[in-house]
C-alpha cells in the first residue's frame, strides 16, 4: 500500500508552482474596485476533516468573494423557506454566461439555478422576505461569522458602491424578473443586499473554515450543531457541482471532479466530500469568469490527493 501524499507538502508544492506561472488570466475589470487587484496573488488553503489547515501563498489575505457568497445565501434561504425556494429558482445549468438574461424571457422570470446572477438576485429576495436590507444583511454576515468561526469578517463597502455604480445588468435583471412577479421585495432592497454580500471580504482560510458543513454532511464542527440536514449539504454540493462555474461548469467538473463555487474576485471554494474544504484565490479569470489558476490548482491538488467525487 502506498503512503496517502502529505497534505501540506502537497499544497506548499501547488503554492509555490501557481507563483510562478506567467499564465494567471484577466482580473474583472466591470467592477472597477475589482480592476485594482494585483493579478500576481494566490492563497490557497485546505481544512481537512481532522480540522488541520494546510497553507500556502496568500491565504490570509483578504478578497472579494463575489460569486462564491451565492452558496452561503442559497443556504441560508432554504432555511428560511425550504423546497418552496424551488419554485422561484431552478436547479438546471444554465451553459449561458454568469450575467446573462436570455432565458428569463422564455422561462417566466424563472431563473435556471441559483448561482447565475438573475438566481442570486432571486434567492436574495426570498432571504428579505419582508424584512429591512440592513436586517438581512446582518443575518447573512452573522451567518459567515458563525460557519467560519471568525468574527473578523466584514463587507468591504468600496466594492459594494463600486458595484452599484456599475450594475446596470443587475439592475436589468432584477427587474425583469420583477415584472414576471419571480421577486417580491422592492428591486432596490434587493440589489442593495445583492452587493453588499458580493462585497464580503474573506481570506481563503476564512472560506475554507465557511465551507466546513458542506464536508461534513452539514455539521459546523466548530460548534457540532447541524447547519443542515446531510441530505440537504448534499444536494447543496449536487448544484455546486453542476452549476457552480457558470457556463464552464462541464469543464471544471471534468478537470477537477469536485463541488467548487467560483466567484469573479478569483476565489474558488471546492468540497472533497468527507474529505476537506478547500478556498482558493488567484485574481486573472478565464472566459467564463472564473479563476484560471484557481481551477488548475484545484485540478492539481484534487488529481494529487486523489480526491476526485469520480475516484482517484
Ligand atoms: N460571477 C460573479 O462573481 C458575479 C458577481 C458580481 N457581484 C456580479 O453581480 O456581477
Amino acid at each position: 500500500m502506498t503512503a496517502s501524499p502529505d497534505l501540506q507538502t502537497v499544497v506548499a508544492e501547488i503554492a509555490d508552482e501557481m507563483a510562478r506561472r506567467p499564465d494567471r488570466g484577466e482580473v474583472a475589470t466591470y467592477i472597477p474596485e475589482l480592476a485594482r487587484v494585483d493579478p500576481a496573488r494566490f492563497g490557497i488553503a485546505v481544512v481537512a476533516a481532522d480540522g488541520t489547515v494546510a497553507m500556502g501563498g496568500d491565504a490570509d489575505v483578504a478578497f472579494s468573494i463575489q460569486s462564491v457568497s451565492k452558496v452561503f445565501t442559497l443556504t441560508l434561504a432554504l432555511g428560511k423557506i425550504g423546497d418552496r425556494l424551488w419554485r422561484r429558482v431552478g436547479r438546471e445549468p444554465s451553459g449561458s454566461p454568469f450575467n446573462s438574461i436570455v432565458q428569463l424571457e422564455r422561462e417566466q422570470g424563472v431563473p435556471r439555478n441559483p448561482f447565475i446572477n438573475a438566481g442570486a438576485i432571486a434567492v436574495t429576495d426570498a432571504i428579505l422576505s419582508g424584512h429591512q436590507p440592513r436586517e438581512a444583511l446582518g443575518e447573512i454576515l452573522r451567518f459567515m461569522r458563525y460557519l467560519a468561526d471568525d468574527e473578523q469578517i466584514v463587507i468591504d463597502e468600496a466594492v459594494a458602491a463600486s458595484e452599484k455604480g456599475a450594475g446596470f445588468r443587475n439592475v436589468a435583471l432584477a427587474n425583469y424578473m420583477k415584472s414576471f412577479g419571480v421577486i417580491e421585495n422592492p428591486v432596490d432592497y434587493v440589489l442593495g443586499v445583492y452587493f453588499h454580500h458580493c462585497a464580503i471580504a474573506m481570506s481563503c482560510r476564512q472560506l475554507a473554515m465557511a465551507g466546513r458543513f458542506l464536508t461534513h454532511a452539514g455539521r459546523n464542527p466548530s460548534t457540532g450543531h447541524l447547519v443542515v440536514t446531510a441530505e440537504r449539504a448534499r444536494r447543496i454540493n449536487a448544484v455546486m457541482l453542476t452549476c457552480g462555474h457558470y457556463d464552464g461548469s462541464g469543464e471544471f467538473a471534468y478537470r477537477v471532479g469536485l463541488p467548487g463555487k467560483s466567484g469573479v474576485g478569483g476565489g474558488i471554494l471546492a468540497v472533497a466530500p468527507g474529505r476537506a474544504s478547500i478556498a482558493v484565490w488567484s485574481p486573472g479569470l478565464d472566459a467564463s469568469g472564473n479563476s484560471h489558476l484557481g481551477r488548475i490548482a484545484l485540478e492539481t491538488l484534487a488529481k494529487r490527493m486523489g480526491w476526485s467525487i469520480f475516484g482517484a
